[in-house]
């Protein structure tokens, strides 16, 4: 069975290339253009949504077909077209420019490909299945979806910040972990959920830390 290595990409301002404008092309568009990359498409038809995206100058398109050498200086590839030659030359092509290249319609052409993902915040949870039914990733991450609301959100603010706090102002690191350990398997999510708790932060403070100082 093939393994492929998940990774939590940086792509903020990094070039991303896309072939294709079509639908598939467009959701692989936004996913990017969420994590701050600078988009390029190239194809001869678009979208209604990338054109409007292109008009609000968030991606840059050009409207002809894929030639040689579309892929140089880019750091990410993507081809969604339906075209056998073109996904062909644009693998040969990745692989001399060094390019990481995700082929829409052929997993095994893939230097990499992607999953389905919800994100609350600074939570992201991923679902891949290697490919073998994109539609039960979509279906596990619309689950995901109903157990891991907004909530989590407001909650890993609140861990973020009480980290830095507890990392720069305790020496003890079995104090620290046994301090985070009891907010995370606590009831306080739950609570928080069922309308309990008005004030998350101001609740974990004065439940948590008081008791640990
Ligand atoms: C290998 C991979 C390559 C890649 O794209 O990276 C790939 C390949 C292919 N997808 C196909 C079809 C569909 N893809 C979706 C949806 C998604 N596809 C995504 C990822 C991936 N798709 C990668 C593997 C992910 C994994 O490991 O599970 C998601 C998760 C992420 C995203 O695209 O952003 C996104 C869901 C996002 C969400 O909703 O959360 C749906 C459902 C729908 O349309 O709603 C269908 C129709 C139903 C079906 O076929 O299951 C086809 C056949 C085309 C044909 O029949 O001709 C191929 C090609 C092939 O398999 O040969
Ligand atoms: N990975 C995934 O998540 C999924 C993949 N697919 C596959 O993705 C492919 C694309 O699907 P859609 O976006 O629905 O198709 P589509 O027909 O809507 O879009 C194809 C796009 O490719 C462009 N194109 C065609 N030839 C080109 C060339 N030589 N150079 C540059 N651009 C060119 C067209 O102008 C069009 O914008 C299909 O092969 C389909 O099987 C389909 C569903 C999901």
């Amino acid at each position: 069975m093939k393994k492929y290595y998940p990774i939590m990409l940086d792509i903020e301002d990094k070039r991303c290339v896309v072939i294709g404008g079509g639908k598939v092309a467009q959701r692989k568009v936004e996913s990017l253009l969420y994590c701050g990359g600078a988009v390029t498409v190239i194809t001869p038809k678009v979208t209604e949504e990338l054109n409007n995206l292109a008009q609000n100058g968030k991606i840059q398109i050009i409207l002809r077909e894929y030639t040689s050498g579309d892929l140089k200086g880019f750091d990410l590839a993507y081809v969604a077209t339906d075209n056998q030659r073109v996904n062909n030359l644009c693998r040969e092509e990745a692989k001399q420019e060094k390019v990481l290249l995700n082929v829409v319609d052929q997993p095994d052409m893939c230097d990499f490909i992607v999953p389905a993902s919800v994100q609350r915040g600074d939570l992201t949870i991923a679902v891949s299945t290697n490919g073998k039914s994109p539609m039960l990733s979509r279906k596990i991450r619309e689950d995901l979806e109903a157990v891991y609301g907004e909530e989590y959100t407001v909650f890993l603010e609140v861990m973020g910040e009480l980290r830095q706090l507890v990392l720069t102002e305790w020496e003890n690191i079995h104090h620290r972990r046994e301090f985070f350990q009891k907010i995370v398997y606590s009831d306080v999510l739950d609570r928080y959920r069922n309308g309990e708790i008005q004030d998350l932060k101001s609740y974990i403070l004065e439940t948590f830390l008081k008791r640990s100082v």
